[in-house]
């Protein structure tokens, strides 16, 4: 690339890297905008009583639509954004991370559910904001998310959202799962976590929530070089923030884990790769996703296995969609912890606390 040098290049380079955003935006970044404004102004026109096989929909697709399958291209994230390619050594090392990390949380969770549940939310708080900070950054191309402070500040808000606002608008709802999840170990657990529904606590994750959001935002304008990618972050703060505070928290979080969250990962896994990001580029979507599809279907198909294991081992599973999804989310909370690790060594690469 010696001729990047020359001016006219140079232009031509910057050019294809503007519309290279431009496609892989759109892609990341508008279904999920499309789903959580439309999906809350349905629920406001239709209210809240949703029948609950429509609202654990979503969840229980999420096995094979996008959300699963997001975490298994792990094995393949390091080598791609290295350039190395898959080795038996890339995969060993894989494998020894999703059995150290996962089987120890699993051991937690049949040890002492309620405290692995508790750290189920931290983690997930922290891995979906963490999620949001590298497309904010690359895709809406923020400036003013920078610093370890900066930074943190935007990551508890963005994933305080689907974990702390449903506390407070749907404690019921909230707890119902909490009760499936931790029940499939011990039915009788779930009173431990009765401190964090009192009208009290949820008022603190009220108030200290707020105060997240309106320092991030704050700071943000403060910093914002440009205003244009700052409004597009409190705009997508806002609709969070209303999205969690309107719909029922099972189907509101089911289609956020798709939609959102999953589909700006594998857009990003996929910009990984030059030639598919260059596809990306031209706005191409079935393609780069049917490759996607292939990529993850391998170890989407070995950690069902490792589903169907765990629900023979759990004490409490039983046959009815509360358990079943209470099974699910203790297993997606085993395999978050390990994904968690690869997506860290991921933004370590690209400067996360910048
Ligand atoms: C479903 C549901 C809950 C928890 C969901 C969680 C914690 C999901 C985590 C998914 C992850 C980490 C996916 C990987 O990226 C709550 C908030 C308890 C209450 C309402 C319904
Ligand atoms: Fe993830």
């Amino acid at each position: 690339m010696s001729d990047t040098s020359s001016p006219t290049a140079e232009r031509l380079t910057t050019a294809l890297a503007g519309r290279r955003l431009e496609g892989a935006a759109r892609l990341a970044l508008l279904p999920g905008w499309i789903t959580l404004l439309a999906t809350s102004v349905v629920v406001t026109v239709v209210g809240t009583e949703i029948p609950l096989s429509i609202q654990l929909a979503p969840l229980f697709l999420s096995v094979l639509l996008l959300g699963l399958p997001h975490g298994a291209v792990d094995h393949l994230v390091t080598p791609r954004a290295r350039g190395t390619g898959l080795t038996a050594r890339s995969l060993a090392e894989v494998g020894l991370v999703y059995a150290l990390l996962g089987g120890g949380y699993a051991v937690v969770w049949f040890l002492s559910p309620a405290a692995a549940f508790v750290f189920f939310i931290l983690l997930t708080w922290f891995h979906w904001g963490q999620g949001d900070v590298h497309p904010l950054r690359e895709l809406v191309g923020v400036t003013h998310v920078r610093g370890p402070g900066g930074t943190a500040l935007t990551a508890l808000v963005r994933g305080g959202a689907p974990m702390l606002v449903p506390l407070v608008a749907f404690p019921g709802e909230y707890r119902r799962v909490a009760e499936w999840i931790v029940g499939v170990v011990d039915p009788g657990a779930v009173g431990a976590l009765d401190p964090f529904f009192t009208t009290e606590a949820r008022l603190l994750v009220a108030v200290v929530y707020g105060s997240l959001v309106v320092t991030a935002l704050g700071l943000g304008w403060i910093r914002a070089s440009n205003t244009r990618p700052w409004r597009i972050d409190a705009a997508e703060t806002g609709l969070l923030v209303v999205f969690f505070a309107t719909v029922p928290p099972l189907l509101a979080i089911g289609l956020y884990f798709c939609f959102w969250h999953s589909l700006r990962h594998i857009v990003r896994f996929l910009l990984l790769d030059d030639r598919i990001a260059a596809s990306v580029d031209d706005g191409a979507v079935v393609a780069p996703m049917a490759r996607f599809a292939r990529d993850a279907a391998p170890l989407t198909a070995l950690s069902l296995v490792f589903a169907v294991a765990l629900y023979l081992l759990l004490p409490g599973a039983a046959a009815d969609p509360g358990s079943l999804m209470g099974v699910y989310l203790v297993f997606i909370a085993v395999l978050t912890l390990p994904h968690v690790a690869f997506v860290s060594v991921l933004d370590y690469y690209d400067g996360f606390w910048r």
